[in-house]
């Protein structure tokens, strides 16, 4: 399919008609105009992709200045328009101080056709992509604006004043983040609580997932790529890193990062420079870097899976999410937000927690942490028959309302493995349900029952 519009500015007629011929036939539109007056108009009404420009509009004039305030202009008013300037046989040296002064290219009359279509694709891939940053520049904002506080509720626990206190005063640094804790606990919460208290809050938190992707896909995902440099690479395109310049970028789960990755990622942020996969051009990026994991990076460190390098660079703070059953006294207050809001949703004004939901709550381990409470919540709102919500409606099973045993001298591995091994017994050794009773995947699972040899 033909795509993108080139909007063509000249003053001789038979440049234009010949130039109409060429890029019909080649993209989805082109606008013709005869001189440059009414050109910010018609880049407002048109929105053209790409501007090929001459140099020089009035008779006997080859300055080039004119074409040069022109450009100057299309800069002020639409700094991602690439501007291409088509330029007459021997004034290279005008054309070079173009291309200093903002412009994408240049092609010299009269013109190879093929080469000035390749030229105009190129400035139009390169528009597109522009206009892709700007697009998840603007999203981001959107939802940076709309997530207010309100969509935060932390509790009064000592442990939680005292990290939200440390999370606070970081944001306004530039400081490299590592948070740290179980799955649920709400590690992605205050990351963007970090970012949104940040200097860089006007500009793009951008997320990604270490786990979702491997190998050439995640690193041009992470690092962009230019045109060719694999078999579906059919275009340049930024990568995460570099959409998140000037912002904040969330690299969530970056303990599954594999060696090769961890040694690119770390030139990255040491020479505060990306180069795209193919490429062999550095692309400055000013960057502040938000990570997280379930996993614990210092025991990677020792097995050999995580570079000490790498850690040292990205936990200049290190922040421990709690897991909720260490924070108990917050259970209750957690658990009425939640209430309130799916009460809300669904449309269950004056709905309530009897005592016993709220003990039964309080009680709970909450392996999946705050993501099961929150759950559990919405579930009650939209099963429960009655106005009062009863431990019943919580439908946590028989099984995870043992009472806590008495763990005497047992450290948190020991717990953590007695929990897994439980759990196997409750569930007649069927994997997939020990792993949503205990709120983690399967493949952590299964690493942790491979580090407790069972
Ligand atoms: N302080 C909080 N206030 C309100 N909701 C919260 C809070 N913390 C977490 N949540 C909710 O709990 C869920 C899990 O939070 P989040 O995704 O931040 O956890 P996480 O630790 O990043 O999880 P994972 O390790 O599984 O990615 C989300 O739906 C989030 O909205």
């Amino acid at each position: 399919m033909k795509k993108g519009h080139i909007l063509v500015v000249d003053d001789n007629k038979n440049v234009l008609s010949a130039l109409k011929i060429l890029l019909q036939s080649r993209f989805g539109g082109v606008t013709l105009l005869s001189s440059p007056n009414t050109l910010l108009s018609t880049i407002r009404e048109k929105s053209p992709d790409v501007v090929l420009l001459d140099m020089n509009f009035s008779a006997g004039i080859n300055t080039g200045n004119e074409g040069l305030f022109w450009l100057g202009e299309i800069r002020k008013y639409f700094p991602d328009l690439p501007v291409v300037f088509i330029t007459a046989y021997g004034e290279v040296d005008l054309a070079v101080r173009a291309l200093k002064e903002g412009a994408v290219d240049f092609v010299v009359k009269p013109w190879d056709n093929a080469k000035l279509v390749a030229t105009l694709q190129s400035a139009m891939e390169l528009s597109l992509s522009r206009k892709e940053v700007t697009r998840l520049k603007e999203k981001q904002q959107v939802l940076t604006h709309t997530v207010s506080n309100t969509d935060e509720f932390w509790g009064r626990s000592e442990s939680i004043k005292n990290l939200l206190k440390i999370a606070d005063k970081v944001a306004m640094t530039d400081a490299n983040v590592l948070i740290t804790g179980e799955n649920g606990t709400g590690k992605e919460v205050i990351a963007r609580r970090i970012h949104r208290l940040s200097l860089r809050a006007s500009e793009p938190m951008v997320t990604v997932d270490m786990g979702a992707l491997t190998g050439t896909l995640f690193e041009s995902e992470l690092f962009g790529h230019i045109k060719g440099a694999f078999t579906d690479a059919r275009s340049d395109r930024a990568g995460k890193i570099e959409a998140a310049d000037k912002g904040t970028l969330f690299l969530d789960e970056i303990g599954n990062l594999d060696l090769p990755l961890q040694a690119k990622l770390l030139t990255a942020i040491q020479s505060r420079e990306v180069v795209r996969v193919g490429s062999n051009r550095p692309v400055p990026v000013d960057i502040r870097l938000i990570c997280a994991t379930n996993k614990n990076l210092f025991q990677a460190v020792r097995d050999g899976q995580f570079r000490e390098d790498l850690l040292y660079r990205i936990n200049t703070i290190h922040i421990e999410m709690p897991a909720l059953r260490e924070r108990r006294e917050d259970i209750p207050g957690l658990a009425l937000y939640f209430l309130q809001r799916f009460a809300d949703k669904y449309n269950k004004q004056g709905v309530r927690f009897s005592e016993e939901a709220l003990v039964r709550m309080q009680e709970y381990n909450w392996p999946g942490n705050i993501r099961e409470l929150q759950h559990t919540v919405e579930k009650a709102v939209i099963l429960s028959e009655s106005i009062t919500i009863g431990p019943g409606d919580l439908y946590l099973g028989p099984g995870r309302q043992e009472p806590i045993p008495d763990l005497g001298d047992m450290t948190l591995e020991d717990m953590e493995r007695v929990m897994i091994e439980n759990a196997i017994k409750r569930n007649n050794s069927n994997m997939s349900a020990v792993a949503k009773e205990l709120g983690i995947s399967r493949p952590t699972l299964y690493s942790k029952l491979k580090k407790f040899g069972l």
